[in-house]
């Protein structure tokens, strides 16, 4: 009987041993000695295949897989591991970094397969070089798919490094380029912007996909631009909506002043020196349009929506135009085709007015929720700029910040039964004016544009009713919406 027991007795103990010299290796930190053994056991046993990617080439051309190669390594968790490793700050300030130390070897799993770098040290030519270890039953499986992983790894970490840049056109002759650029830092992304969040998942979603079709777009024969249009009243995001598209995609941004472009050609001329993932924006072009306040024509903004000067280097550029309103803009702008997407920028709703207690004052839920709720219901409303100044100024105590809202919303209110009184009292002549606005949803006429911000409120407000019919953002993808 007790001869049964005995193996399991003796398994037992030897399950306790391992697990104690395991304990003992981790705790006195021999187990990296035990593990380099383990590895000089296992190298010998193994047949290796280096392959070594220098800096320059053989006529000291920089090679760049040199530096695509450095990016991934240095982006390796498994540089923590390595023997010696430098400490650097980084872009940032706070920013701390590590650097591989030269013949320092640093680990990588793929596909499991394990390949090893070697960061050598300057040889004679003086040039440094990245060597690769993997084995040479793994080279066939492992080393295209490998190499490929690492360009497209590299490519990603060097769309997210980079430094963003806004450029803005002078006026001038145009002899040494017409933009000058400023570090691009605007916070604005898609998760402070209030909007509603279907859309924004569909707005991600379309500009994902569109960086990644360039194959479909030259295959059309298209140039490979995707064109937004952005309409609403005055702070209402559409400046932010940009900067949250050129930091999603990590895109530069162009901003185009149509009053400092002196012709037709002269834009053509902007467009040209543009750069490949850029945002391109007109801001106000229905102004432009409306009030003829710029030297480029009609056929000239057409042209340059278009792209057709584009076409010789095919790369991607969205272009993004704002308006206040769309109404009385020539359908030719709006066509499908040169714009590709609208998309509709309304006055605060109560769930815009939630994001935006949520981003200003980090409050979820308040007692007063309700209260604002109910005024919103009543047909009230601010753009998200007006809210957005009451939070801040009020940040440090959100009670209080929501009472601000809350008054202003109700004078708001207050005036638009005022104005509605008004114009029933104006009745006859006018009646026909204001109707046809609410048939329009709101047209806004040129000179409503130029009639005040209260005038401009009021005309939120009439959209924003009948806006509220159907939707409050409005996203229509190639065709022209009303
Ligand atoms: N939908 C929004 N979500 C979050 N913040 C907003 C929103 N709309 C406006 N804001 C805030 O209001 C300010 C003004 O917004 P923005 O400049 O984007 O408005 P706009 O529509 O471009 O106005 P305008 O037509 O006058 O140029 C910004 O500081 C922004 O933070
Ligand atoms: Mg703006």
């Amino acid at each position: 009987m007790k001869l049964v027991y005995y193996p399991l007795l003796l398994l037992f103990l030897g399950v306790c041993f391992l697990f104690l010299v395991r304990a003992f290796l981790i705790r006195t930190g021999l187990i990296y000695v035990t593990r380099k053994w383990w590895r000089s056991i296992e190298d010998y046993f193994h047949v290796y295949q280096f392959y070594k990617v220098p800096e320059f080439n053989e006529s000291m051309q920089e090679n760049q897989l040199y530096g695509k190669v450095s990016d991934y390594l240095h982006s390796l968790a498994s540089l923590e591991d390595s023997d010696f490793t430098n400490l650097l700050t980084g872009k940032k300030p706070n920013d701390i970094v590590l650097r591989l130390d030269p013949n320092q070897v640093i680990e990588d799993d793929f596909l499991g397969a394990k390949v090893s770098w070697i960061n050598e040290a300057s040889d004679k030519a003086h040039s440094r070089s990245f060597v690769m270890k993997i084995r040479k039953a793994d080279k066939r499986r492992i080393l295209r798919p490998y190499l490929q992983h690492i360009h497209t790894v590299s490519n990603e970490l060097e769309e997210q490094n980079k430094d963003l840049k806004l450029y803005t056109n002078i006026g001038g002759d145009g002899q040494n380029g017409r933009w000058r650029s400023v570090s691009f830092t605007h916070p604005s992304t898609f998760e402070t912007i209030a909007m509603e969040s279907d859309l924004k998942s569909k707005l991600k979603s379309d500009l994902e996909s569109f960086s990644k079709t360039k194959q479909y777009y030259h295959r059309l024969g298209r140039v490979w631009k995707r064109s937004y249009l952005l309409f609403g009243p005055s702070g209402t995001g559409k400046s932010s909506f940009v900067s949250a598209v050129a930091n999603f995609l990590r895109y530069d941004v162009y901003d185009v002043d149509l009053s400092r472009v002196a012709d037709d050609s002269d834009l053509k001329l902007l467009l040209l020196q543009t750069t490949t993932k850029s945002v391109i924006v007109i801001e106000d072009l229905d102004r432009f349009l409306v009030e003829k306040s710029t030297a480029v024509s009609l056929s000239g903004v057409l042209n340059f929506m278009d792209g057709i000067l584009n076409s010789c280097c095919a790369e991607e550029r969205i272009l993004v135009f704002t308006m206040t309103s769309k109404d009385n803009i020539d359908p030719a702008v709006l066509r499908p085709g040169r714009i590709d997407v609208h998309i509709h920028f309304p006055l605060c709703d109560f769930t815009a007015f939630k994001t935006l207690a949520n981003n200003y004052l980090g409050v979820k839920d308040h007692k007063l929720f309700p209260q604002v709720e109910e005024i919103f219901q009543n047909g009230a409303t601010l753009s998200p700029a007006e809210i957005g100044e009451l939070m801040i100024a009020n940040r440090n105590s959100p009670s209080r910040a929501l009472k601000s809202v809350i008054t202003a919303l109700q004078a708001e209110g207050d005036r638009r039964s005022y104005a509605s009184v008004g114009r029933r009292l104006l009745g006859g002549l006018s009646r026909h004016s204001t109707e046809e606005s609410e048939n329009n949803s709101g047209i806004f006429s040129p000179e409503n544009v130029n009639a005040g911000k209260d005038f401009r409120k009021l005309y939120g407000l009439l959209k924003l009713k009948s806006s509220k019919k159907s939707q409050s953002y409005e996203i229509v993808s190639g065709q022209k919406c009303g």
